[in-house]
């Protein structure tokens, strides 16, 4: 049997929504994320905001798969983790090695080309298109180091176009990232919304996320709002959400070591 994923959970649109029950993630037992419960629909563009260190990082980064989830669990909506389409934080995209622009998009398809597998036409084609969408074409022989940080987050979206994933993880895609770059990035994830994917992106441009973003999850390790962003953008919940960070205990125990102490 193929191990590599069918065309119908690849492209178009999630299958069903991705569902958070008391999920708490921690590091060496602290906890970073506590207790968060609710869902994604499928389709859904969500905004996740809060201040420094709320755990948006590590929420992503437990959707994506790559962080265990210590309490609670997370159902992906019968999807597995390498059908989620996921974009790091810039800082922690090494990018010294001496790829091309080319190779780095088309490594967004890797998981039905194989990795020693030729390249067809067809596929050369879908680069070229992905890369032109991006406003990069003529760019792929250019080797990515050589790129400035809007060009090179402009070939990680493509690479997320080729990856053609029904639910895309954003950690904080415009960071550091000229102004005309980020209208044209956010073209993009409208597009990929209108096409039925779900889309979470980590943000903290607020007025970018009143604009553009339906859904918005307000963290504080704690969820202190989920909903429509008009509804969870309000300043009270704001100012909770930052002395709830400003309360932080960097070595407050895991639920599980508290549940351990508490008499029965
Ligand atoms: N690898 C790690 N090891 C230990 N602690 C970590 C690690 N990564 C993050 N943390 C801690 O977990 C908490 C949440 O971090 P996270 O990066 O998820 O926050 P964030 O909301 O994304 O913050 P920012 O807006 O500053 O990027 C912080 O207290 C942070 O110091």
């Amino acid at each position: 049997m193929s191990h590599h994923p069918t065309r119908s959970v690849r492209g178009n649109s999630a299958p069903a929504p991705i569902r958070l029950d008391n999920v708490t993630l921690t590091y060496q037992r602290h906890p970073a994320v506590h207790h968060l419960s609710g869902c994604f629909e499928p389709g859904s563009l969500t905004a996740v905001i809060g201040p420094n260190g709320a755990g948006k990082s590590t929420l992503i980064k437990a959707l994506a798969g790559s962080m265990v989830v210590g309490e609670g669990h997370i159902d992906r909506g019968g999807l597995s983790p390498r059908h989620y389409g996921y974009l790091p934080q810039a800082a922690e995209v090494d990018r010294s090695f001496p790829l091309s622009v080319f190779d780095t998009v088309a490594m967004g398809d890797w998981h039905r080309l194989g990795l020693f597998g030729g390249m067809k036409k067809g596929d050369v084609a879908r680069v070229l298109a992905a890369l032109d969408d991006v406003g990069l074409a003529g760019f792929e022989q250019r080797r990515i180091s050589e790129l400035s940080a809007g060009q090179f987050q402009r070939v990680l979206f493509a690479r997320l176009m080729l990856q053609d994933a029904p639910v895309i993880l954003l950690d904080e895609p415009f960071n550091a990232i000229d102004e005309r770059t980020t209208q044209d990035l956010l073209q993009l994830i409208q597009r990929w919304h209108g096409q039925g994917r779900t889309l979470i992106a980590v943000l903290h441009d607020l007025r970018q996320v009143r604009r553009h973003f339906p859904q918005t999850l307000l963290l504080a390790r704690e969820p202190i709002a989920w909903g429509e962003t008009a509804w969870v953008i309000d300043d009270d919940a704001l100012s909770r959400a930052n002395m709830m960070t400003e309360h932080w205990q960097e070595n407050a125990p895991s639920c599980a070591a508290l549940a351990a102490q508490e008499p029965i």
